[in-house]
């Protein structure tokens, strides 16, 4: 079974005897997204309620929610404001249940016998209702979960703390083996789909030769690397390095740089704890100054100054399109570089639906499989290895 790398010959060889005996789940978690405008506030209220995304000394946990109603209702007229530019709503849910009905990974995952199921953490469908309403009453006995490209205590480390909290207490959930696919930055298939697109975009342009490739990743508080343990800046480093290997090995020579999004800065300054946990830094950032998050951070007027000329933006830290693709980057950065003096300006779709990249996690999927053990043990090998 360990020598099976592709689903095609894994499928053929090895798992004629899996249809009969055993019924694959495969849950796609997803962050979510307001559907329309009314959304965005309760959508930004589960999101700040999540311990992983805002970390508060243990003695003021109690403020949890409250604050994040607070901070949400604050951020919302804005947020709205943004959604609304990108058509007043979030594309994720679409795009992850066209991820589920892909016809690449049906092919695959049929033969298997797999069933698709799409949870989201912050909005509906929730990862709550798709375990406790579709994968128990279907009692698959087998569970795959692919989860972000890169691991970051904010979004993988998140989603995995609400499976195992559904998890423990219900005594089918408990003993059923269950796979989580902690990242899948380094994957041959997704780091040639990207260059796939990264190549396809380039050709676009007058003198492909002469573009900028300007990596832009999400960033997180410095904090959660330096002090936490988040493995998040490492994977982004080490997937930019991937990407640019493969490149040179298809004769593409051109420049790069990577940048973490600037105005996600200004909206998670104003409402973080500092590296110190301090609970006098909150909502004071005018007279401490701001949460450090990951640098470099993204300076398009600087670029300009420098003399590029042409640049062409890949999204990194994320497989979907979403509003910091469409708005921040499309919009924003796209208008500030043409400013800037930058002339020719391109951008690299995220991968979304692209079947290479689907037959991809497809693969991972069927490569998981061997490994999947009950969450009660797993559990233990996260204590172990501390995140990673
Ligand atoms: C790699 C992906 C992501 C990381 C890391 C991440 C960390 C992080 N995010 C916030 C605050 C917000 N996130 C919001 C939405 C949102 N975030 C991601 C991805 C990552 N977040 C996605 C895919 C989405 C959904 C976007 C959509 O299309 O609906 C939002 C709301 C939208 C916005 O204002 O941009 C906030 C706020 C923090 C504080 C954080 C790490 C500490
Ligand atoms: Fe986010
Ligand atoms: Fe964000």
């Amino acid at each position: 079974m360990g020598n099976c790398t592709s689903s095609e010959k894994f499928v053929q060889e090895c798992c004629y005897t899996h249809a009969a005996t055993e019924k694959l789940g495969v849950l796609l978690v997803n962050i979510g997204g307001p559907e329309n405008l009314n959304d965005v506030q309760p959508f930004l209220c589960n999101l700040f309620a999540d311990p992983d995304v805002i970390r508060l000394p243990k003695l003021f946990k109690f403020l949890q929610r409250p604050l994040a109603k607070l901070i949400s209702i604050l951020l919302a007229p804005k947020t709205k404001q943004r959604y609304a530019a990108i058509g007043g709503g979030s594309p994720l849910r679409r795009i992850t249940d066209g991820t589920g009905k892909n016809e690449n990974p049906s092919k695959i995952l049929r033969q298997l016998h797999a069933n698709v199921y799409v949870g989201m953490r912050y909005w509906y469908p929730f990862m709550e209702e798709a375990i406790q309403q579709q994968i128990k009453r279907d009692r698959i006995t087998k569970l795959v979960l692919p989860l972000f490209p890169q691991f970051s205590i904010t979004t993988t480390g998140s989603s995995i703390r609400v499976l195992q909290r559904i998890f423990m207490h219900d005594a089918y959930l408990s003993r059923l083996p269950v796979s989580i696919i902690r990242f899948w930055y380094q994957r041959q298939g997704y780091i040639r789909s990207i260059a796939d697109s990264i190549v396809t975009q380039l050709s676009k342009f007058q003198k492909p030769e002469e573009i900028l490739i300007f990596f832009s990743a999400h960033g997180v508080p410095v904090s959660y690397v330096e002090n936490a343990g988040d493995p998040y800046k490492d994977q982004i480093e080490e997937c930019i390095y991937l990407i640019m290997r493969e490149l040179k090995a298809r004769g593409v020579r051109n420049d790069h740089t990577l940048a973490y999004q600037v105005s996600f800065r200004a909206r998670v300054s104003a409402f973080t704890w500092n590296n110190n946990d301090n609970l006098s830094m909150l909502a004071l950032q005018s007279r401490v100054g701001p949460v450090q998050l990951l640098k470099p951070y993204t300076n398009l007027v600087e670029l300009g100054r420098k003399g590029v000329k042409s640049l062409l933006a890949v999204p990194i830290s994320f497989e979907s399109e979403h509003i910091e693709t469409l708005e921040e980057i499309d919009m924003g950065y796209k208008d500030l570089a043409l400013k800037s003096g930058i002339e020719n300006w391109g951008r690299v779709a995220a991968l979304g639906c692209t079947s290479s990249f689907i037959t991809d996690l497809a693969d991972a999927v069927v490569e998981a499989l061997p490994s999947a053990k009950a969450l009660s043990i797993l559990r233990e090998t996260a204590k172990e290895s501390d995140c990673r």
